[in-house]
């Protein structure tokens, strides 16, 4: 995992706005397209918003979410309702390039579990999976010491036990996660810098999930100079 460190938390997402700008238009000069698995959280939506006005090829842009507070579809606690405001209402991304992961709206957890892997079966290798982390060193609905981080063979898992509320929630495994071409990892402020120190020091996934994400081609920790004080 490279880590690269911006001066402070409005300089992180304004650069890494920047370096997901440039990667999109990469991967569409390519490969016609870009696939995101995009992130909640305080800075993963705050990178959302300084991405409404780049010059972005948004019609060539498919997202979907490596986590989703397991609420009714209306609720501002949704990551995709979030995205929504911040973004994605705001570009012409086609309706069907948006694959939300499911809302309770009647169906159960477990359903919609399966549902959002069903979903994903479709989309094929993620080109980037973007990811927050928490003061306790999780990503996406992955916390230390819960079952989740060690479980295999489905892309998308039920969580039920989320410390951080909501607690139920839907969530990339980490075998998801790692099956990505890239995974940004990003994180801003000082009341991170213990987890990131844990994570980039080789823990386990059970102590720190941030430290066991890795993606096929690039993994980044792009930090603001807070969370990088104890690396
Ligand atoms: O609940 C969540 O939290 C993490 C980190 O959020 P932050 O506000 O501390 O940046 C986020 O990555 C995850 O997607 C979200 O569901």
């Amino acid at each position: 995992m490279r880590a690269i460190v911006e001066g402070d938390r409005v300089a992180l997402v304004a650069a890494t706005a920047e370096r997901l700008t440039s990667l999109i238009a990469e991967l569409i000069a390519e490969r016609g397209g870009a696939v995101i698995a995009l992130t909640g959280g305080s800075v993963g939506i705050e990178l959302l918003s300084a991405l409404a006005d780049r010059d972005i090829d948004w019609e060539h842009v498919v997202v979907t979410w490596s986590d989703e507070r397991f609420v009714e579809a209306d609720s501002s606690d949704r990551n995709a309702r979030q995205a929504r405001e911040a973004l994605l209402d705001r570009v012409p991304i086609p309706a069907g390039s948006v694959l939300e992961l499911p809302a309770a709206d009647g169906a159960s957890l477990d359903a919609a579990a399966a549902a959002a892997t069903e979903l994903l079966a479709g989309v094929g290798v993620i080109d980037l999976t973007l990811l927050g982390m928490g003061p306790d060193a999780h990503v996406a609905s992955l916390f230390p010491g819960l079952p989740g981080v060690r479980d295999t063979g489905s892309r998308v898992i039920a969580v039920r036990d989320s410390p951080k509320p909501p607690p139920e929630r839907l969530s990339f495994t980490l075998e998801a996660i790692n099956a990505s071409d890239r995974v940004w990892l990003i994180v801003a402020g000082a009341d991170k810098a213990d987890a990131v120190a844990l994570a980039a020091s080789g823990a386990s996934a059970d102590e720190a999930p941030a430290g066991a994400v890795h993606g096929r081609l690039e993994t980044l920790m792009l930090l603001d100079e807070d969370a990088a004080a104890r690396l």
